[in-house]
Formats: structure tokens, sequence, C-alpha cells
């Protein structure tokens, strides 16, 4: 029953599915430990993608050149040394294809926004249409006249020549703690999730911050009150959660964010769990003043993280999201040359993308985006969703430390990319939405990101639960509050374990098992009906799995080739990955 409460208390509970605790919990949610196991399988992977190719490790974004257009942001500047991003200033270190004498060679494509009828002509399902990469000379940029094509969930970065922007290497500029704090950064995450706020009314294109200053009246002063409420409530949840952990948080209006559709919890996991990634990324690599050295801040981690489950858990939540848009893109990225200029490493990076979107593939499906915008006001809440996330991408230039804002930048068009690919992209439609090479490589770095924030906080598990061991053995009771988060798996009654081990699975069954657990006062019918609803589930996962054959089977085919190739031309063999996965009842 505290479980029960506390799910009810805030969206993203600990012990709760991911997007819907009762619909959904088949086709969209994968459990904690399913995700960290993907994580574990995919992270070397896209480790090497993202470190090692030029393709993904180089980034143009304008960094310096556009004002924040909602507020003065002269006085949120930091000035820290960590602060500052190292942008590829000389030619000589960019990639010979990038360079503005190969760019300003251009000529063809790259003028003018595709249009709906030269996006018929160029073909349907190739939403790449290999245009950045098939060769230098013909097309590596597409350029867009106006900010946005219309199925774009973020601003995007432009990459053509004769647009402003600067180069710069993500390895070199790692996301780590810079000092940036204080006024300045309240004032953007507090601005970010104003976007939160969705009203009955469609906003208008970003409309809802709007450029001038507060509003003292209007509709505009309406939805500042309701934005101001919507904040104190939030700070009100946290209070509450602080001094009555696993107990319902009720407002006037009822128990917090119950009633809220899908599509606005999804909105406000994506946001969250972008600044759950920050947070664990500047702790984890964090500068110790003292001594002058960067390493881990459990103290950091404890602060912001290890007492809010409902933040690790739409980290989570990112995690399946993202990793299913790039999945989904999978198929379309065989046709797609990754131009670098060096038609070899083009080569490799389209062979190690292969290796990963093959390898994610295999994986059952963990988010399911067709359950989106399609009931109740989901549909009318398209455009809005699409606006708000395009005005969060606005915020980043706002924010007031270079290095913040480059990851900033990156991550929501990442995030960008991954909505549009799995809102925009029809598998049905011939009328596919292109992707610029900039938001390519924003998503992969995103999943990176994520997956990365994923392997911090687990370790940070793991280095609260030594501490606590140690404190208990030397003679002090630590009492720790429900609400810190435990693995999510665990049933109440049994100890806290880590994560990694291998029981946790046997966890998650029991779990799955307990949810599935009739009532005590279950009448006879509801015992049949539950007995046939199983054999109906169970049928439907040995059909699926008989239907689903062969594409494994080619897929294992196409993995084995690629490592056959590996080995043929002398690159190192990537390890076999897929596994034989004991069903549990979640996934029936
Ligand atoms: C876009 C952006 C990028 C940044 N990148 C970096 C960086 O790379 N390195 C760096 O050192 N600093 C970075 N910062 C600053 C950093 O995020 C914090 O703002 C700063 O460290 C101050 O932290 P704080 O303790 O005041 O809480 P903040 O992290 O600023 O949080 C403000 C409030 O938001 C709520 N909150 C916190 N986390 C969540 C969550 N996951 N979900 C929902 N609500 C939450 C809480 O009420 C909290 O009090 C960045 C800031 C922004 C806006």
């Amino acid at each position: 029953t505290d479980s029960k409460a506390a799910s009810k208390s805030q969206p993203p509970g600990p012990d709760v599915c991911a997007i819907s605790p009762k619909a959904i919990v088949s086709d969209a949610c994968a459990s904690y430990s399913t995700l960290d196991e993907l994580n574990r399988d995919l992270r070397p992977s896209l480790v090497d993608i993202t470190r090692n190719t030029d393709f993904f490790s180089y980034y143009r974004l304008n960094l310096f050149g556009k004002e924040c257009p909602f507020w003065n942001d002269a006085n949120g500047m930091c000035g820290n040394i960590a602060c500052a991003v190292n942008t590829l200033d000389n030619e000589e270190d960019i990639p010979p294809v990038w360079r503005a004498e190969e760019l300003g060679k251009l000529e063809g494509p790259k003028a003018g926004h595709p249009g709906k009828r030269l996006q018929e002509e160029r073909g349907p399902k190739k939403p790449l249409q290999g245009m950045l990469g098939e060769d230098v000379g013909e097309s590596c940029v597409v350029e867009y006249d106006d900010e946005c094509d219309e199925r774009d969930y973020c601003v995007p970065e432009d990459e053509s020549a004769g647009s402003k922007g600067d180069y710069v290497s993500l390895v070199d500029n790692p996301e780590r703690f810079t000092g940036y704090a204080g006024e300045g950064t309240k004032q953007v995450w507090d601005a970010i999730y104003r976007e939160n706020c969705f009203s009955k009314a469609s906003f208008p294109k970003s409309a809802s911050l709007g450029t001038s200053a507060f509003p003292q009246r209007g509709p505009a002063a309406n939805e500042l009150q309701n934005v101001m409420r919507e904040h104190g409530r939030q700070l009100a949840l946290e209070e509450h959660q602080k001094r009555q952990p696993n107990t319902p948080f009720v407002t006037e209006s009822g128990l917090e964010h119950e009633d809220e559709c899908l599509e606005k919890r999804v909105f406000y996991r994506v946001v969250s769990g972008m600044h759950t990634s920050i947070s664990t990324h500047l702790c984890w690599d964090y500068l110790n003043q003292t001594t002058g050295e960067w390493g881990p801040n459990l103290q950091c981690y404890k602060d912001r993280l290890h007492g809010f489950p409902d933040r690790v858990s739409n980290l989570y939540f990112n995690y399946a999201l993202v990793l299913r848009a790039v999945t989904k893109l999978g198929p379309y990225l065989k046709d797609y040359t990754f131009c670098s200029g060096d038609p070899w490493q083009d080569r490799i990076t389209k062979q190690k993308v292969q290796a990963l979107t093959s390898k994610a593939g295999i994986a059952p499906q963990i988010f399911d985006e067709s359950l989106m915008f399609v009931n109740g006001e989901g549909p009318s809440l398209k455009e809005d969703f699409r606006n708000r996330f395009r005005n969060i991408s606005r915020i980043m230039d706002c924010v007031g430390c270079d290095k913040c804002r480059l990851w900033g930048k990156l991550q929501t068009a990442g995030y960008g990319a991954a909505l549009k690919v799995l809102f925009e992209f029809d598998n049905n439609s011939d009328d596919i939405p292109m992707l610029k090479r900039t938001e390519l490589v924003a998503l992969f770095n995103t999943l990176a990101r994520i997956s990365s924030s994923l392997e911090a906080v687990n370790s940070f598990r793991i280095m609260v639960e030594k501490e606590e061991t140690a404190e208990e053995s030397e003679g002090h009771h630590h009492i720790m509050p429900n609400r810190i988060l435990k693995p999510h798996n665990v049933m109440p009654d049994k100890p806290f374990t880590n994560p990694l081990e291998d029981d946790y699975v046997d966890h998650e069954r029991e779990e799955a098992l307990r949810r599935n657990r009739l009532p005590e006062n279950a009448t006879l019918t509801d015992e049949i009906y539950s007995e046939l609803d199983l054999i109906w589930r169970v049928s439907k996962y040995v059909i699926r799995g008989w239907v689903q054959f062969p594409v494994k089977l080619w897929q294992i085919l196409i993995l084995e080739a690629s490592r056959l190739w590996e080995f043929y031309v002398g690159l190192p063999i990537s390890p076999r990955s897929w596994h034989i996965k004991r069903p549990n009842l979640d996934e029936l």
C-alpha cells in the first residue's frame, strides 16, 4: 500500500511503469533492470561511435551569435574558466569536408526548404536521402530558408555555408561541473518548466513566454498565474516528499498529476529527465576546489537526485524514448552516407551505426509511440507539444555559461530529433521529414549522455550503499527514508540489493507476479477471466515470437556478417550481444 500511495503522489513514481500504470504497461514499458541491461549491452558501441568517429564527435552550432529572446541575460553570465568552450577556430582542425572553402563549393539542393513537392520527388522513406554524404561536391548540407520545418521539435542548427556558427569537438569539451549557478540558472530552469504548463487552448507559435517582461493583466497574466501556481505546487510537492515520504500529496485539485494525460506527462518527463542527466554529469565530473582534482561528488548526487526517485525515473524514461527513436531510425540509415571526407572512415562509421541499431532492434520494444496523440485531447495537443519544445530550445540561448549552453542546445536538439522520428516518421506514409547532420549528431550524442548518466547513477547508488553499510558496521543506525531510490523492482519486504546482481531479475518477476495477483475478494468469474486473459497473453507472446523469428534470424545474420567483415578488414570484432530472454509477465 505504501508504494501504491507513493505512486499516486507524483507522475513518475519509482515503482510505477514509466508512462501509464495500467493501460500501456506491456507494450510501452520496460523495467528499470531491462533498461540497465540494455544500456550495459549497447554502451560500448555508443561510446565508440560518439568518441571515435569524426561524423559524430564534431558539432556545429551558433553558440555565441544569438541573444536570449526572452529577457536580458547580461547578469547571468558565467565567468569561470570551466564554462568556456574551445571552438575550432583553425580551419585545419576541422574535418576537410566541413571547411568553409568546401562548403562554399556546394551547389544544388543546399538552397531552399525542400517543400512538399521536392520531398515527393525525392521519393518516399528516405528521410536523409544520402544528402549529407554521398559526395562533398554534391551535397553535404541541406539548408532551410525558414527557421523551422513545420515538423521540427526544436530550432535546428544550421550547417550550411554562410550560416553563423562554430565547430566544436564534443570530445574535447566534456559536459561536467562548471560552477554555473545562482539566479541565472534558476531563471532558466523556471522558464523551461513553465513550458510544461499546458492550457486547454492551444498556444500560438513560441508564444507562451513572450518576449516582453511579465504581463500584469490579460490572458498572458492569467497564464503566468497558472505558472506560478504550478511552480508553487512543485515546491510544495518536494517539501511534502521530504516530510511525509510515501504518502499521497493532496492539493485542492486532488492527487497531484493523477489526471494528467499521457502527452503532458511525457513532456514533463523529457524535460525533467534532461535536467537529471545534466545534474548527474556535473556531480560525476565535479571539480574539488580544494585539491583541484576532478571526480565524482557523492554529496552533490545525494542533494540533487538520491532523494528524488521521480527525477531518476524520468532519466530512465528518456533512455527508453531516445533509444526507441534511434532503433526506429536504424532502417532509414542503411542508405545514408556518413560524410566526413574520408570514404574509408565513412564506411566504418556506417558499420558501427548499423551494428548499434541492429543490436537495439533485437531488444523488446521499450516505448510505444503509437499510443501518443491518439486518444482524448491527445491529437489536439501535438502542435502545442511541438511549439513548447521549440520554445525550450530557444530558452537555451539564455543559458549564461558557454559549455552548459553547448550541451543544453545539443541535448534539446537531440530530444527534438527523437520526438520528430517518433511522431513524424510514419512507416505507412510517403511524406517523411528530413534530418540534418546536426540532428543526427545531436540524437546519438544525447543518447550517449543519458547512457553515461544511467551508469553514473548506478555507481552513485552503490557508493551510497557502501557508505551506509560502513556506517552501520560502525554502530551508527542509519535511517534511510523510504523515498530514497531503491532498486525499483525490489519487493518491499526484501533487502536492498545491488541492481547489478543477477537476482535483480528475479525481483522483477516477483514484482510482475505481484502486480497480476487477484485481490483477496476475487470471485470465481474473476479468476476464470484472469486465467483466460493469461492464456490469451501467453498465446500472443508465443505467436509474436514465431512471427518475429525470421526478422530476428535476419538480424543475427547481418550481425554475424558484420563481425566477419570486421575480422576480414582487421577491425576489433564487436561482441555478440543477443540474449535468450526469460519472458516475464510484463512482456506477455
Ligand atoms: C540548460 C542548462 C545546462 C546546464 N549545464 C550545466 C553543466 O554542464 N555543468 C554545471 O556545472 N552546471 C550546469 N547547469 C547549472 C545546473 O543545472 C544547476 O542549475 C546549478 O548547479 C544550480 O543547481 P541548484 O542546486 O540550484 O538546482 P537546479 O539544478 O538549478 O534546479 C532548480 C530546481 O529545479 C528542481 N529540479 C531539480 N532537478 C529536477 C529534475 N530532474 N526534475 C524536476 N525538477 C528538478 C528543483 O526544485 C530545484 O530546486 C546548467 C543549467 C542549465 C539551465
